[in-house]
């Protein structure tokens, strides 16, 4: 390994260490170390180690509360509690981010730069359902996973965007309490666990990704709302991405200031030192940025990463959204904060699907289109509706039919939506989203087709097994819950499926493994239908 790191690196941080550099060359000799992180939104850490294998042989990570190191050859990713989203595999120090970002339920959260999504479902569970995450990325391709792993961690709460910065902040104003950009960098703290890393270091220049940084933060700096935090990491160790940046940053933008970072666990505080001489700080706001971290493998339990907190000026939002949710419909100046106020279209109905279908005629991501049952004209390259959408009317069907598989479904914290056949429930008081490249407009719960919804896999994984009409549980050795998985149909005795009272027996089943879903069945004369989606099967 130590004699594949380019030789330009090593010299550069032998400088950069001085003393410590033979220890920093020695930690890429050192065994890897493996973490994982209990979701919180699915069940505790008690809950957790009560019924996990791994839990006799981890133990905690510092810095994050529900971190946990877990030894080299155990497969957590290969075991039916991951496919029910208990938890996520995170290295270790890549969780030090969010633990930073003092993130509360209620309030709304941006991760920028998001993909694929380890630190947005962190984010999540600590929004606790309560609050806005709007969760973007850049590369389209790479928002795939990063929905997908929102769905698997069962977040209700989530907008997945797949936007420029530039084209979010214009929509997102002075919006948030709470921003994340873990930008992308040269990675030099990928190294270790992923050789590959220093092929693309030499393409990611060092230069080139300061470039993007920079821009990222500017823009994300106007969408925080005066008093807020905003947290600004890297997986990489040279200056220029890291404190080189914050200065700049800090010197065009005299609202914000770094909030210091206890230096615990073996961080390291950062280097202003290392900083430009032309960088216009003066001599306090400089020596600020000790305030900032520095995460490094010989020092600490993990890959490395740099973290900076800073806050801009202005009232302390401790804004709770939630808290703030008494809103009535009288006081329509007030409900921009009206988190938990249910708001199911009542009046305007048909202008408010006109709207709808607007706004779902700019979609630009051609896959989400198709996937929405839209389809793409070929001479003019737009889309359009599939017109037998208007007559299904998806939102009166959800409305109509979702009591039938999920139990106090109408009740549900927030907006009803539909993007083509598709039905979300988006995050209340959102801004509109026209006109900007949506992969997820909240929560989606089910596809209209045929005068009837289909729930879908991302409702399954939202759910508790007590809110489904009809549920089974089988334990993770079971072999029922491996073939279910599989994407086998099983047979079963109706006996055991737990069915509301009231309801018949056929129908949508919540297939549950140690009390946690992991998606739909079909249930009829002791036979369940496998509904678990192609690309979500253990394979
Ligand atoms: C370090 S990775 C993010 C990892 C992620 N936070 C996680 O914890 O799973 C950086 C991400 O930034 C994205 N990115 C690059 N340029 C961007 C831009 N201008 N705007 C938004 N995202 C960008 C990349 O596609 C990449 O997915």
């Amino acid at each position: 390994m130590i004699g594949n790191l380019p030789l330009n690196f090593t010299a550069k941080m032998e400088k950069l260490l001085g003393e410590e550099f033979d220890d920093f060359m020695s930690s890429y000799a050192a065994p890897r170390v493996y973490g994982l992180r209990i979701n919180r939104l699915k069940l505790n850490m008690e809950e957790w180690k009560g019924m996990s294998p791994l839990s006799a042989d981890v133990s905690p990570i510092p810095w994050a509360e529900d971190g946990l190191y877990y030894k080299e050859g155990e497969r957590p990713g290969k075991h039916p509690h991951y496919h029910a989203g208990l938890y996520y595999i995170q290295e270790p120090s890549a969780m030090a981010p969010v633990e930073l970002l003092d993130v509360r339920p209620g309030q709304r959260v941006l991760d920028l730069c998001a993909a694929p999504g380890g630190k947005s479902t962190q984010i999540a569970a600590k929004l606790q359902g309560g609050g806005v995450l709007v969760t973007n990325d850049n590369a389209r391709e790479r928002t795939k996973a990063l929905a997908k792993n929102i769905e698997l961690a069962g977040v209700r709460n989530a907008v997945v965007m797949n936007e420029e910065p530039a084209a979010l902040a214009p929509v997102f104003t002075e919006w948030f309490d709470r921003i994340l950009i873990d930008a992308p960098c040269s990675g030099e703290g990928m190294f270790r666990k992923d050789e590959s890393m220093i092929a693309e270091w030499e393409k990611h220049s060092v230069e080139r990704c300061s470039l993007m940084q920079c821009d990222i933060l500017r823009h994300a700096a106007s969408m925080l709302a005066p008093g807020g935090l905003m947290v600004y990491s890297t997986c990489t160790f040279s200056p220029e991405e890291n404190e080189q940046q914050i200065a700049s940053f800090l010197s065009g933008h005299t609202d914000f200031q770094v909030v210091p970072i206890v230096h615990g666990f073996g961080w390291n505080a950062g280097r202003p030192d290392l900083i430009a001489k032309a960088t216009q700080l003066d001599g306090a706001r400089l020596q600020s940025i000790e305030g900032t971290v520095r995460l490094w493998p010989h020092r600490i339990e993990g890959e490395g990463h740099y973290a900076a907190v800073l806050r801009r000026d202005g009232a302390n939002t401790d804004i709770n959204h939630l808290l703030e949710s008494a809103v009535s419909e009288e006081e329509p100046a007030k409900a921009r904060h009206a988190g938990a106020a249910i708001s199911i279209r009542r009046s305007n109905e048909k202008r408010y699907d006109q709207r709808e279908e607007r706004r779902a005629a700019k979609l630009q991501t051609k896959k989400e289109w198709q996937n929405a049952g839209l389809k793409q004209s070929a001479s003019k390259k737009e889309y359009k509706t599939r017109s037998v959408l208007d007559e299904e009317q998806p939102i009166d069907l959800w409305r109509q039919q979702a009591e039938h598989f999920a139990y106090g479904a109408l009740a549900w914290t927030g907006q009803v939506v539909a993007y083509g056949s598709r039905v979300y429930i988006q995050p209340n008081n959102m801004p509109s989203l026209d006109g900007l490249r949506v992969v997820r407009a909240g929560w989606y719960v089910g596809e209209a087709g045929r005068g009837r919804i289909e729930p879908s896999h991302p409702l399954a994984m939202g759910l508790k097994r007590e809110e489904a009409v009809r549920s089974v549980n089988w334990s993770s050795n079971d072999p029922q819950t491996l073939r279910y998985l599989r994407g086998e149909t099983l047979f079963v005795e109706e006996s055991e499926i737990v069915i509301k009272d009231g309801a018949a027996a056929k129908g949508y089943v919540l297939i549950c493994t140690d009390g946690h879903p992991i998606g739909w069945g079909k249930y009829a004369e002791g036979m369940i239908k496998n509904e678990l989606p192609a690309g979500w099967r253990w394979i």
